[in-house]
């Protein structure tokens, strides 16, 4: 005779022995093997819980292994509960039939499901279709998936059949998975949306889920199926091309589009927080003059020394904008106007005395600027129009200056 292993929750530790010489008497010999939770029992083993041992979020683990919750006073509301919850059956611990029920199931124990020709046919047309599928029954349980699915994750058919998202994918993973599931069974209809999914050889994909839930004819939820697009690419294009057009392309430096759309958002955190904010303008003085003397190209290489050395004088709270040909912004986060001001003059004074090379020549810059603190009670594109002024008075006082905006 050999042993069946039946696995079994810490609850029930004292009664097995009471249970073990009845099935023996029956002649059934069972290996017993303790489990602390129901995940540590191999999918579609028999399993015996006492029903204070199983939490919520073993719940979609139920239906995946043959659970019998094993209740101290049995009902048939009860029952039925942990029945739709997944569990196989439901028994009282003294339940005589108990015995009778595991023997019938360590012996018979297969998924019992009429197979057709019509199934054979619909294996072949998924099979053929180069993106995992999947369908599910209404306990989360996989009931069939394609051979792109099988590939995808690495597992085999019969290792996905029969088996929950809890086994075929990473705890974190397997739970956004289930809640979307979860969601998708109670609303009905079609769902959308992308989460990532480990393949079989570690990669992390971003997956597009197209799911529809299938119904009986009175409209009751039969399962789901899934159809899996893999967006990796699509989305690191988007990604791309969404930075690229928020970066200056000769600096690196963020470029205006990004301060448009930026600028707003920070300027409504500020108002509902605390925190200071101040905006400085810089412009190159007579930047005509260095493309005059070494050309555009050396005018462009210029560009980037000033932004690379702007951007080495600043906290990592600052952000540095090249907003125009030789203007820039600067946006400081937890900064009021006297910081403000003394960070402009640092920068002033900094840029005028550090010597640049351009085709092996020295050169000495200076720049003019504006500052301002974008305080609350400000209108924000006339804060931008002052501060731009205050920029255009520092020119005309000379050059190489700073003029602050006092509200
Ligand atoms: N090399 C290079 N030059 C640029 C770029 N964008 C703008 N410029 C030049 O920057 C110069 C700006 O000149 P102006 O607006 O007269 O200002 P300025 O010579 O800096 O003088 P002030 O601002 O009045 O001190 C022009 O010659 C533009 O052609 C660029 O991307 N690369």
């Amino acid at each position: 005779m050999t042993p069946s292993i039946l696995y079994f929750s810490p609850q029930l530790a004292s009664w097995k022995t009471q249970l073990d010489t009845l099935l023996l008497t029956c002649g059934q010999a069972v290996e017993w093997q303790a489990v602390q939770s129901i995940d540590q029992s191999p999918v579609l083993s028999v399993v015996l819980l006492a029903e204070k041992d199983i939490k919520a979020s073993d719940w979609p683990l139920l239906a995946s292994r043959k659970t019998i919750v094993i209740v101290d006073e049995w009902s048939l509301e009860r029952s039925v509960t942990w029945i739709q919850r997944g569990a196989a059956n439901c028994f009282a611990r003294d339940d005589e039939h108990l015995a009778a029920w595991i023997i019938s199931e360590l012996s018979q124990f297969t998924l019992s499901r009429s197979h057709s020709d019509e199934d054979d046919v619909l294996q072949v047309i998924i099979d053929a279709i180069p993106v995992p599928i999947f369908f599910k029954d209404h306990l989360h349980i996989y009931r069939g998936c394609n051979t792109a699915f099988c590939q995808s994750l690495g597992f085999s058919r019969e290792k996905v059949i029969g088996h929950s998202v809890y086994d075929v994918a990473p705890k974190h993973l397997a739970d956004t998975y289930y809640e979307a599931d979860r969601k998708l069974l109670a609303k009905g209809g079609t769902q959308c949306y992308e989460a990532e999914v480990r393949f079989s050889d570690g990669s992390l994909h971003e997956m597009e889920f197209n799911k529809a839930v299938f119904t009986k004819s009175n409209g009751q939820a039969l399962g789901q199926v899934g159809v899996m697009l893999d967006v990796t690419e699509r989305n690191q294009l988007i990604r791309q091309l969404d930075k690229a057009t928020r970066t200056d392309p000769l600096t690196g430096t963020s470029n205006r589009r990004e301060f448009n759309l930026i600028i707003h958002d920070e300027f409504n955190k500020r108002k509902h927080s605390e925190q200071t904010l101040s905006l400085m303008t810089l412009d190159v003085d007579f930047f005509k003059k260095i493309n005059d003397r070494f050309g555009h190209g050396g005018g462009d290489q210029a560009l980037q020394l000033i932004a690379n050395w702007l951007q080495s004088q600043l906290r990592s709270s600052d952000t540095l904008f090249r907003v125009g040909g030789e203007e820039f912004y600067i946006l400081m986060r937890d900064t009021d106007i006297q910081n403000a001001l003394k960070t402009a003059e640092r920068l002033c004074k900094g840029m005028a005395t550090h010597t640049f090379l351009i085709n092996q020549q020295s050169v000495h810059i200076t720049l003019s600027a504006g500052v301002i603190e974008l305080a609350p009670t400000t209108d924000l594109e006339s804060a931008l129009d002052m501060v731009d002024k205050a920029l255009y008075e520092a020119k005309s006082d000379g050059r190489n200056c700073v003029c602050p905006v006092f509200q």
